[in-house]
């Protein structure tokens, strides 16, 4: 099973005058670690919520881990999110009055199948995931995320993107806020921990200095060509 397929996916913001994605086809295949690249407002962020599903998509033109993500309702598109796919935004959106560790267990409290791919206890997974990605001190690890760096925060978001083994981790511009050296590092962790866990990644990234860690790289501009 293809962890995100695509065909024949066209999608156009309310009163844009143009598609903003048309892609004929596009397939990540399983364990793949892809780098999408493209210019500024070229649809990278829409294209990842178009296969999160979190804007609404035309049928039968992204599957995720074989299911038709637009054939789903909203809430069933939800609850498929948690269950499938692991995000990373710019924003790392955590919730700041809870811990690094509470953060991490989130998509197990949401996900019946992300617990159960748990082998371990949770807590004890998510403890080992923030060690793996570099995070160790008791103290951040229990204190409020609110107190985290953005390099701390950032690692937690990819922990909980982690955390249950989804098919797909959708990485954002993840390093946007970090200096080369720690970018470098960053991404090297997340795609050891991707591996670990059996999960495909697709990294959303200007950086051409990060694409040495890639199996590949995808330029938006030439996946959509009927938006020219
Ligand atoms: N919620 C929205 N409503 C309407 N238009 C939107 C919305 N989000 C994005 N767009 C438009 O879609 C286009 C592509 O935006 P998108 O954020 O997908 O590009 P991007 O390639 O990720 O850009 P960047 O590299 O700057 O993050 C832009 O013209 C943007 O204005």
């Amino acid at each position: 099973m293809k962890p995100i397929e695509l065909k024949s996916l066209q999608y156009r913001w309310a009163g844009a005058p143009r598609l903003i994605l048309d892609i004929d086809t596009f397939e990540l295949r399983a364990n793949e670690k892809v780098m999408l690249r493209g210019p500024s407002g070229s649809g990278k962020s829409t294209l990842l919520s178009a296969i999160a599903g979190v804007i609404d998509i035309p049928k039968a033109s992204v599957f995720v881990a074989g299911t038709d993500v637009g054939g789903l309702s909203g809430r069933d598109r939800d609850r498929f999110r948690v269950d499938h796919i692991g995000l990373i935004f710019q924003v790392f959106n955590l919730l700041p009055w809870l811990s690094a560790i509470e953060n991490v267990l989130l998509p197990c409290r949401f996900s019946t199948l992300r617990r159960e791919k748990v082998a371990a206890e949770p807590k004890t997974t998510a403890i080992r995931l923030l060690n793996e990605l570099g995070l160790t001190d008791p103290k951040t690890l229990n204190g409020p995320a609110s107190a985290l760096s953005i390099g701390q925060q950032q690692r937690v978001a990819a922990a909980r993107a982690l955390i249950g083994a989804p098919e797909v981790v959708l990485a954002d511009e993840p390093t946007s806020a970090l200096d080369e050296e720690a970018k470098d590092a960053f991404v090297e962790l997340l795609l050891r921990e991707c591996n670990a866990s059996g999960s495909s990644l697709l990294f959303v990234s200007h950086d051409r200095t990060l694409e040495k860690h890639f199996d590949r790289t995808v330029e938006l501009g030439v996946l959509n060509s009927g938006t020219k």
